[in-house]
């Protein structure tokens, strides 16, 4: 159904176009050599008409790059499937309870009603060409929302205003201010028995420290609530609902002053009053204007003003603009769709410094990869500067590489619409770009990285000779985390094996923190992750996309090793291979490395008086690094480990390869010598809780081996900052349910490795030795 929806949509686009061709100008042909093929295709389809801007590119001042970002739960996807239908962009309207969503398109999400991938969907409204992206709530999704951020020009805020802020919306809160993106909230839900207004906008201060302007207030209260009224126009919006089937696009428009309700009509006046004030505090030229002209009656200033001045408000993010509404009951959708359009910033409304240098010529970022089968990776972009073309050479600031891009798209949720170019401001699907991953910077050639470079050097916006050249114009990409979690994946035979790693590089692209690789002992796969349900999801995936039906072994903790003394040692390998002897001897010496804050850090130096040709030095560096991946004791990468090369004695004619594998062969010795440390992941906790559920939630984490560091209290609730042991912490969301009836909500970061006490270890190597 959706995709027949879809292609509905796109063949409507092709006649509109086709049907303007002052409006296309030369890619009419084009348009209509596309037109025809899919008509030929998709026969059944009518003819009927829609904008012609729905594919052109809309001036820049009309597009609007939004995010739509919440708490778990509140409502962004039911939202946005309103958004959606309103635009006209759906026939029929979405609902995650019925798992029929245009966004959460992935089956797991469909079934599971949450939101894993961050879903770009494009549509129009007043004139506004707007890139929509509905991000993920829960924790182990947080690089996409990071990801979306990264591009956003502004954001919608959803709240469920029986609730106010959670946790997660303060975790995403912070990431839009890090990100510097301008918002404004709607409170959903409000047909909820337990919405409160007031309780949200106080839990916005409080909480978030936000400025909100309130611009609507409801008209009726839970299941009563039938509509809102508009400060800033002075009218009430009201939703005339007959029968639950009523899908909300028919609403009326009436003055306030025609009002007979006098209780609402002094609310109304009141908070218009309040609005006037607060924003006359937040901007000045509103201050001078009311001083000036309406200093006698604020009632007079005249709406396009207040609203002018909301904008500039918002953009300078001295206030967020408050609005409310019900999203499931179709309610309050359209007056926020305006608000996007009216006060979040347009892509030149915000200053993105690099892209400056790039003048005309293309600037984009890649923010996300997806894998098509047909397609190979599609990569989504957002552009900074100049124009993308179909057909065309782009340069890779990151790789240093040169691809070939053959089309451009527009994301439509899972359908994309293909188009011939598309100018700065826009959000673009891509086909072709086989080496761009996450967080690349496209130009359109080297030389024209090679100006910017310049222009920036001139203005003294880079250093001469910087180290970072010539990526120092390169946008800045999405930091990805360290992965905690990882466990073993087989296929159900051998044959399936080429398969199953055909899938995991594809999965990869799209999911920079999925890290997978071999186990050089046992051969197995192994797959690392953020979280339990990050694991579940991607062995699903496996499944469903690509047909395999996998085993996983037992999740398991990432552990590193290191090493509690200094140690030393040598080793001969002298091997004859057919008609050639090989003779090498080395000494090593290992020591502890102070720095263990960094998951991989480890040390090679070299004695001063050994002196090695350069082959030589790398067979031994490449000896000592492989010993570094395993580390003796069960195999987990070797942490804060400095090695010492005291002496490399090669005889002529010995290959590389041996002196490599003579002195991982020493290497292992020397570790085992220095006596093995189990270092374990230590997890960064905090938790938003209810204060009633306080005592057993502490209780539970002094059996995790927890220590807590602060109590603090967040209003209402009480929050846990605590560190825990990441082995302790299998299954906690569930516990954390039970303990605090689904009241709490946590976060978990890694925070560094710390070494475990010579019971947990000996308890621990038992276990793996698969003795108790
Ligand atoms: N009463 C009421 N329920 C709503 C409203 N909007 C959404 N819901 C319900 O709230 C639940 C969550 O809605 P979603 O739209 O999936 O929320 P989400 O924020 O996208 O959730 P995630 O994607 O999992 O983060 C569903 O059961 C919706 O039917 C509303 O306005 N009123």
């Amino acid at each position: 159904m959706l995709h027949r929806l879809a292609l509905e949509k796109t063949l409507r686009c092709f006649n509109s176009l086709v049907r303007c061709p002052r409006c296309l100008r030369n890619e009419a042909e084009t348009w209509c050599r596309w037109k025809l093929q899919w008509k030929r295709n998709y026969s059944f389809l009518p003819d009927d008409v829609k904008s012609v801007r729905s594919v052109v590119n809309p001036d820049i001042s009309r597009i609007r790059n939004i995010g739509i970002m919440a708490h778990i739960d509140a409502g962004k996807t039911t939202t946005t499937e309103r958004m959606l239908y309103y635009s006209g962009y759906t026939r029929a309207l979405g609902d995650v309870d019925d798992g029929d969503t245009v966004t959460d398109f992935m089956v797991q999400e469909r079934e599971r009603g949450i939101t894993i991938q961050s879903a770009a969907v494009t549509f129009d409204w007043n004139e506004h060409r707007i890139n929509l992206i509905d991000t993920p709530g829960h924790v182990d999704f947080t690089l996409e929302v990071e990801r979306a951020l990264r591009v956003l020009d502004g954001a919608v805020a959803v709240f469920d205003a029986s609730a106010g802020v959670e946790a997660q919306t303060l975790t995403v809160w912070r990431q839009a201010d890090k990100h510097c993106v301008p918002r404004v909230c709607f409170l959903n839900k409000m047909d909820k028995p337990g919405a409160c207004l007031l309780y949200s906008i106080e839990s916005i201060k409080k909480k978030l420290k936000a400025n909100p302007v309130l611009l609507q207030i409801p008209i009726g209260s839970g299941k009563g609530f039938m509509g809102l009224v508009d400060l800033i126009t002075k009218e009430q919006v009201i939703w005339n609902v007959k029968s639950s089937s009523e899908d909300g696009r028919v609403f009326q428009k009436i003055p306030l002053s025609s009002c007979e309700n006098a209780q609402l009509l002094s609310q109304a006046k009141e908070a218009r009053g309040s609005l006037i004030e607060q924003v006359a505090d937040l901007d000045d030229e509103f201050a001078e204007l009311l001083l000036g002209e309406f200093g006698e009656d604020f009632d007079a200033v005249p709406s396009e003003k207040l609203q002018a001045a909301v904008r500039r408000v918002t953009l300078a993010r001295k206030g967020v603009p408050v609005l409310c509404g019900s999203a499931l009951k179709n309610k309050g959708v359209q007056p926020l769709l305006d608000a996007i359009t009216a006060y979040l910033p347009a892509p030149n409304e915000r200053h993105l410094h690099l892209a400056r240098w790039y003048k005309d010529d293309l600037c984009a970022l890649a923010f996300k990869v997806l894998h098509d089968k047909q397609r190979g990776p599609l990569v989504f972009v957002r552009i900074y500067s100049g124009t993308m073309k179909t057909q065309s050479s782009v340069h890779n600031i990151n790789r240093n590489a040169t691809e070939r891009m053959s089309r451009l798209m527009m994301p439509f949720a899972d359908q994309h619409v293909e188009i011939p170019s598309l100018t700065a401001g826009n959000i673009a699907l891509t086909v072709g770009l086989k080496q761009t991953v996450t967080g690349d910077t496209i130009v359109s050639s080297k030389a024209s990285a090679v100006a910017a470079e310049r222009r920036a050097l001139k203005d003294g916006a880079v250093e001469r000779g910087s180290e970072q050249r010539p990526s120092s114009l390169a946008l800045a990409g999405v930091e990805v985390p360290e992965p905690v979690f990882f466990c073993t994946i087989e296929p159900p035979t051998m044959a399936k094996q080429a398969d199953l790693e055909h899938a995991l590089k594809c999965l990869q692209r799209q999911d920079p923190s999925l890290k997978v690789r071999t186990d050089t002992d046992s051969g197995q796969t192994i797959l690392c992750g953020m979280g339990e349900l990050h694991i579940e999801i991607i062995h699903d995936r496996i499944r469903r996309e690509y047909g395999i039906e996998t085993d996983l072994g037992p999740l398991q903790v990432a552990y590193r090793e290191t090493v509690l003394h200094t140690a030393s040692t040598t080793d001969t390998l002298d091997r004859t291979l057919g008609d050639k002897r090989h003779v090498v001897t080395v000494g090593l010496s290992v020591s502890p490395w102070e720095d263990t804050t960094s998951s991989t850090s480890c040390d090679i130096i070299y004695k001063e008086e050994v002196e090695l040709h350069p082959d030589v030095r790398m067979a031994v560096e490449n000896g000592i690094q492989s010993s570094y991946l395993h580390g003796p004791l069960l195999g987990y990468p070797v942490l804060g480990v400095s090695t010492s090369v005291e002496s490399v004695c090669v005889q002529p004619g010995t290959s590389m390869a041996m002196v490599s594998a003579c002195v991982s062969r020493c290497m292992l010795k020397v570790l085992r010598q220095a006596g093995g440390q189990l270092l374990e992941p230590l997890m960064s906790l905090e938790i938003t809780l209810e204060e009633g559920h306080l005592s057993s939630v502490l209780g539970d984490l002094a059996q995790r081996r927890g220590a807590i560091h602060d109590i603090q209290s967040r209003h209402d609730n009480k929050v846990v900052l605590a560190s825990v042991p990441l082995a302790e912490m299998m299954g906690y969301s569930t516990v954390l349910r039970t303990l605090t009836s689904g009241n709490a909500t946590f976060s978990l970061q890694l925070s560094s490795y710390e070494a475990m006490s010579p019971q947990e270890q000996s308890v621990l190597l038992h276990k793996m030795a698969g003795l108790s």
